[in-house]
């Protein structure tokens, strides 16, 4: 059934992290996050565009894992539609009064079909914007969310699911049978709001904050090798076949798994094309050929139930990417047809 409430754009997260000082230390004083709020349970995060209260919780808890995905639509008026939308799917559905989310109003909080707990907002306090604020934007300024990426099992399900939201496909990875093995979905005009990665689920793959600049994502590099936190980089910096962004992926003190992205492209009009990558392309996930850690296919975080009680993963029935890109056997191709050399072979364990 199709939705008939007006998703805007990914807009928030909610992580539970076990020591909040450690984590203000990444957030904040690596990646410059501005704090709108914190107290002994929580701190309130947003990057320099944004005006709404926050785009990140960060929440003490005992356990690493996600709290809520959040979405923010056209209007109030929208969130009950929201509401009766999930209650209709016979979702578990929450109605939260306005401030059970400091700075966010009444809300609907859900399990998804797809096993995640995901909030539609309207109403959120305004705060300063530090669009200008040079004063304190350091070398590596983060924009703005840009996106979430989960890991869930049937990616055409999940796709379908989304789509019946209102969402769009941008970009996706099949192989020549047909299966998906990820995919890219969006309602504000760039690639994705969502991206799909085929994997154990419901698990967040990562989220993913956006800059200007190439620059700032290669002054993160710099900054964490001052501090000798080069181990928070995961993969990157480099630049995606899909999205056409520059990347850097980045593991929290919780191991959660941030993106910091730039310069994907738009999306707006009507007739926007799918890009559908080849699975055995070399340059689908790194443009330049790099392999793709095998980490990054295989780790990602909990997700909490609507009473915060980890939810129970489903694997994966069909084949997984990191299986059948192995260079070795000649599944990867820079140019079709030839064998892989030996150096830039993915997934080397
Ligand atoms: O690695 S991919 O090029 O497929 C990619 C593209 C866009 C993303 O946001 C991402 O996380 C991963
Ligand atoms: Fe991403």
């Amino acid at each position: 059934m199709t939705a008939d409430f007006d998703i805007i754009r990914a807009a928030y997260a909610e992580l539970i992290v076990r020591d909040l000082a450690e984590s203000r230390r990444f957030y904040v004083d690596i990646l410059g996050l501005v704090v709108t709020h914190e107290d002994d349970e929580a701190i309130y995060l947003r990057a320099f565009e944004e005006y709404l209260h926050h785009s990140l919780v960060l929440r003490q808890g005992p356990v690493p894992a996600l709290a809520a995905l959040a979405y923010r639509v056209r209007s109030q008026a929208e969130v009950a539609k929201a509401a009766a939308h999930f209650e209709s799917l016979g979702c578990s559905v929450e109605h939260r009064a306005s401030g059970a989310t400091r700075g966010i109003g009444e809300a609907v909080r859900v399990i998804d079909p797809l096993g995640f707990p995901v909030e539609f907002f309207y109403d959120a306090d305004h705060v300063e914007r530090y669009t200008r604020r040079y004063d304190v934007q350091g070398s590596g300024a983060i924009s703005r969310l840009d996106h979430f990426n989960i890991f869930t099992p049937d990616v055409p399900a999940a796709q379908a699911y989304y789509e019946s939201l209102g969402f769009r496909v941008s970009e996706d990875i099949q192989d020549e049978a047909g299966t998906v093995y990820a995919s890219w979905l969006y309602r504000k005009a760039t690639v994705h709001d969502i991206a799909l990665t085929g994997g154990g689920g419901p698990r967040l793959h990562h989220i993913a904050f956006a800059t200007h600049e190439r620059n700032q994502i290669v002054n993160i590099c710099d900054t964490l090798g001052a501090y000798r936190l080069s181990d928070r980089i995961e993969r990157g910096p480099g630049r995606h076949g899909v999205s056409n962004a520059f990347y850097l992926y980045l593991r929290d003190p919780d191991g959660h798994r941030v993106e910091i992205y730039t310069h994907d492209y738009y999306t707006g009009d009507p007739d926007n094309p799918v890009v559908t990558w080849d699975v055995h392309d070399n340059q689908r996930r790194d443009w330049w050929g790099n392999p793709v850690v095998p980490s990054w296919y295989s780790e990602g975080s909990t997700v909490l139930d609507l009473g915060g009680s980890p939810i129970t993963i489903t694997e994966r029935t069909e084949t997984e990417e990191s299986e059948v890109t192995i260079g070795a056997d000649g599944f990867s191709y820079t140019r079709k047809g030839e064998a892989m050399p030996e150096y830039k072979l993915g997934n080397q364990v």
